[in-house]
């Protein structure tokens, strides 16, 4: 790979997998259905050998050409819209796979489709990743030095890094939240925390936004009792919940759309034998013959996922993207498994993006919980384990246990059955209500930089009974104020003196947030009581995380992706 192409990929900071859940999906769609391209893959395997002389001869290509093919490419029209650009990729990929396999003579052809799947990708540093794992060397070698070259004149490399790094939050959250991400104060390390802003002035008891969740989960014990829809979380009245045939969790819903949404997204591909490809796609291949050990994975996912929340929220987040990811590829298909809509329109930034910036604190995982995912996975279409490594499988799950809200209405429930786990292992959602009155826990992207005091500017609420979060201000808010929520119950019970209650919401915040609040009550109640009175709390700096692009775009480094220089273009000559 050539230097200029890794400092991208370095300060990239690649840590995204929706283009290569779609290729997962591609290829394995290709693989299944397509007996030339089997055909193909198994030439290649044998071809191995040959490739490697291939490399030799593809040196052979003048730069010149490179150059003069580059130039072509970069005045043909891009596709405008989504449904041309998936088109118009496919066709690319296509013929470049084709292509390549023709000999040296048609290396340079194929290159420069590959080339022309990459202008048009919405992630292609992982998309020259995966080009890297599957196309041939020599045909690799050219799309990194057009690469290379394009760098220059500065098209998608600068497009790309300007959208993976500036500019995002003019465009999230979308307009129609009131809210803006601003710059707070800094951590203990040094990087500014982001904080939530109103756009416009608010009364008190005003609805700042309603947030729908990216995903949500019911509570374990409620999961198959039959009370609580197991999409959107509402009371289901007696008798009145809809349950489908096949359920490895046992799920009620309480409408038709709610069953429709939970299977498109997550629920056939996790819990259910539906075939798992749309039947555009799949011509039977994934069928009968997996469904004993498909059954007995999701038996076992099942069975793991029995008391806790986090790694289904998991699963469910990454069966919508596979889901997002494969309608896509059909065209006509349905958009129930669409994210919400976050950012404003045309902006272009995908579930990374939005997940990327999060802040997160890395909880013990058990080693087999991944397998026990992938298994389900590579189950219901092998390869698409493929898509979840465990560095990946753990940032999600970090980020959701940190960022998650409990789901909790009507004054909450009181009959969830006590946990027996040490209180650090213990699962902890934002709710002042405490995790303990919650039906269900949800993941929100907007929600998720709701900064905590125990002096909060507003309050979320579920006041429609389901996850659907309200954001209310509890005072009058006036445009650039911060929006401020309680992470935990910041009372003062019967039985406590006000130390002792201070002690215990601060305790709470540093056990599940690994923060010491620095909120305006807790700085003015700890300058007033006597030193000695404030607490050991085990945590003496903030110790959330934040992944290193995010990192560096918080402490406000500018970002090193000065074009490359004329003479690093006449490098390849
Ligand atoms: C769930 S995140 C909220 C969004 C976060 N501020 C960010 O920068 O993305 C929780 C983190 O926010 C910060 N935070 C929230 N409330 C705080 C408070 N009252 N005092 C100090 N830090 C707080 C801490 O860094 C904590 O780790």
């Amino acid at each position: 790979m050539s230097s200029r192409a890794s400092t991208i990929f370095t300060v990239a900071g690649v840590t995204v997998l929706g283009g290569l859940v779609a290729y997962a999906v591609y290829f394995d769609y290709r693989r299944r259905n397509d007996n030339e391209f089997r055909r193909k893959l198994r030439k290649d395997k044998k071809k191995v050998k040959a490739a490697q002389s291939d490399a030799v001869q593809a040196s052979a290509v003048k730069p010149e050409d490179i150059r003069a093919a580059l130039l072509k490419v970069r005045e043909e029209e891009l596709p405008e819209n989504q449904e041309e650009k998936e088109a118009y990729f496919l066709k690319s990929v296509d013929l470049g796979e084709r292509l390549c396999h023709q000999g040296p003579t048609f290396h340079l052809d194929s290159a420069l489709s590959f080339y022309r799947a990459l202008r048009v990708y919405p992630s292609p540093v992982e998309l020259v990743m995966i080009y890297q794992k599957t196309v041939p060397e020599p045909v690799f070698k050219i799309v990194m030095d057009m690469m290379q070259l394009d760098c220059d004149v500065s098209t998608w490399a600068e497009k790309f890094v300007r959208r993976a790094t500036l500019g995002y939050y003019d465009v999230f959250p979308a307009k129609h939240f009131n809210v803006s991400v601003q710059d707070g104060s800094a951590d203990t390390r040094g990087v500014k925390r982001k904080i939530l802003v109103v756009a416009k002035d608010f009364e008190a008891g005003d609805v700042i936004y309603k947030e729908e969740p990216l995903v949500a989960v019911l509570d374990p014990d409620l999961q198959g009792k039959g009370t609580h829809c197991s999409y959107c979380l509402r009371h289901i009245q007696k008798g009145m919940a809809i349950k489908p045939e096949v359920d490895r969790l046992d799920s009620v819903y309480c409408s038709k759309d709610c069953q429709l949404k939970a299977k498109v997204q997550s629920q056939s591909l996790l819990f259910s034998l539906d075939p798992y490809l749309p039947p555009e796609m799949d011509s039977g291949i994934v069928g009968e013959q997996n469904n004993e050990k498909r059954e007995q994975a999701q038996q076992k996912f099942a069975e793991f996922i029995k008391n806790k929340s986090t790694p289904l929220l998991v699963a469910r987040f990454v069966g919508r993207q596979v889901a997002t990811e494969t309608s896509k590829l059909v065209p006509g298909q349905s958009v129930l498994a669409d994210f919400p809509q976050v950012a404003d329109k045309g902006s272009d930034y995908g579930i990374y993006d939005h997940i990327e910036r999060l802040r997160f604190w890395e909880p013990s995982i058990e080693d087999s919980e991944v397998d026990l995912l992938r298994d389900v996975l590579a189950s219901a279409l092998p390869g698409l384990e493929t898509s979840v490594t465990t560095e990946q499988y753990v940032l999600w799950k970090s980020k959701m246990t940190y960022n998650a809200f409990g789901v909790c209405y009507g004054g909450g429930r009181d009959d969830k059955p006590v946990s027996t786990d040490r209180p650090e292992d213990q699962e902890r959602t934002r709710t002042p209500y405490g995790t303990s009155r919650q039906v269900g826990s949800g993941f929100y992207a907007v929600s998720s930089y709701l900064q905590h005091s125990c002096a909060p500017t507003a309050r979320t609420s579920f006041s429609n009974g389901t996850s659907e979060l309200h954001l209310i201000a509890f005072a009058p808010l006036k445009k650039g104020d911060e929006i401020t929520v309680s992470y935990v119950d910041i009372t003062q019970h019967a039985s406590e003196t006000p130390e002792e209650a201070r002690r215990r919401r601060r305790m709470e915040l540093v056990r599940g947030w690994k923060f010491k609040c620095e909120c305006t009550r807790c700085l003015e109640e700890l300058q007033t009581s006597e030193v000695a009175a404030e607490l050991e709390l085990g945590v003496d700096r903030d110790e959330s995380k934040v992944e290193r692009t995010a990192e560096r775009l918080a402490r406000g480094e500018a970002f090193p992706a000065a074009p490359v220089s004329a003479e690093s273009v006449t490098a390849l000559d």
